[in-house]
């Protein structure tokens, strides 16, 4: 069993700093998953774990040992992890089930053992009947669920996945989702896993990590990255979430909730239990959050765009009619009769006090 910690890791290609000073620790037989915007290193750092690249500065470590630094690097077939890339080749001159049994033979097992796992390892992935094939005769999805049977077959106790199912169907995805699960419940191995979906992260992770431009931005639980974003870029990032000004800012009860004036309209939202009183700051909302008030009374005026029919709710475009330049939407039922030009108030349901300035 692994615990994984990256001490201050920086990465330059040719100048340009693709890891900034990242610390990440990842516990033994934990899922992780990392999210992040195309280009913010996420790659790279699973490159960094696996051995494939060398950083300039900070350290690796599995349990205690350091396996990799600026003057250290152990190869990676020593590290013992399971890798599943974008794009990580399988080997052409062997069939499917000698790719998959491969680190198997290395390993020692005998032969009937080796055709026992990897044949359960492919059943795994529904790839049973293609144990005799060339890697070269399968599609980009089916080469994908081979590359996942050979890592999961050698049952390594850690596993670096980068979007293991970004070329599986839906139906496909939504099984295989099942299986990692399972794999990891069975194992405890420790999984990072990168994915552009939010979904498969949230389902499947203990924590995630969120990056952008080379740098962790939070990492934490899925409810907590969704319901107490540290900073804008992860309040906008997870979840479709928006970003609102507010105003007036009041410490409210013992909860943590506080009072704030939302375009000319106040209401309740949670902070930190430790939340300043301040002229201005930004909550965190998702479009479930906003909803059309009953009256003028509980919510703040705003004026509606346009109405996009979505089968079982409309979506209500609208511009807060305290700034105008601003555009929102909320959910709405079919029975609520709206339409473009109407002014409508719109009250805030759940909101959470961003604590970090951007
Ligand atoms: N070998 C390399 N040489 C030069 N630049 C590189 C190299 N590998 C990656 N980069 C650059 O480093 C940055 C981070 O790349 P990386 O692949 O880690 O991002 P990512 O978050 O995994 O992106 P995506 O979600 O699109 O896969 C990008 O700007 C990329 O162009």
């Amino acid at each position: 069993m692994v615990s994984i910690a990256l001490k201050r890791i920086t990465k330059d290609f040719a100048k340009k700093r693709v890891l900034d000073d990242v610390s990440l620790q990842v516990e033994n037989g934990e899922f992780v998953a990392i999210l992040g915007p195309s280009g913010c290193g996420k790659t790279t750092m699973l490159r960094l774990i696996a051995g494939f690249e060398q950083m300039n500065s900070g350290t690796i470590h599995f349990n205690d040992e350091i396996i990799a630094s600026p003057e250290k690097n152990l190869p990676p077939e020593k590290r013992n992890v399971g890798i599943v890339f974008q794009n990580y080749a399988l080997w052409p001159h062997m069939n499917v089930e000698q790719n998959v049994g491969y680190a198997l033979k290395i390993a020692g097992v005998s032969s009937d053992e080796r055709r026992r796992r990897s044949l359960d390892a492919l059943a795994t992935v529904a790839m049973e009947n293609f144990a005799g094939r060339a890697p070269a005769d399968l599609s980009g999805g089916q080469r994908q669920r081979v590359a996942l049977a050979r890592c999961l077959a050698a049952n390594p106790s850690v596993m670096l996945l980068d979007e293991p199912l970004a070329n599986l169907d839906v139906h496909l995805r939504a099984s295989m989702e099942r299986e990692f699960s399972d794999f990891h419940r069975r194992t405890r191995a420790t999984m990072i896993y990168i994915t552009h979906d939010q979904s498969e992260a949230m389902a499947l992770a203990d924590r995630i990590a969120v990056m952008d431009g080379g740098r962790v931005m939070q990492f934490a639980r899925p409810h907590e990255l969704y319901r107490e974003p540290r900073n804008e870029m992860v309040a906008r990032f997870i979840g479709n979430g928006l970003v609102l000004p507010v105003a007036d800012l009041q410490r409210g009860r013992a909860d943590g909730t506080v009072n704030v004036d939302i375009f000319g309209h106040r209401s309740e939202v949670r902070a930190r239990k430790d939340q300043a009183r301040l002229a201005g700051a930004s909550i965190g909302v998702h479009p479930d959050d906003l909803k059309l008030a009953d009256s003028p009374a509980e919510g703040f005026a705003a004026e509606v765009e346009r109405i996009t029919y979505r089968g079982s709710h409309v979506q209500v475009h609208f511009r807060p009619r305290h700034a105008p330049d601003l555009s929102l939407s909320l959910h709405a039922s079919h029975d609520r009769r709206v339409s473009a030009g109407d002014t409508i108030s719109v009250c805030v349901g759940d909101g959470w006090v961003i604590p970090e300035a951007a």
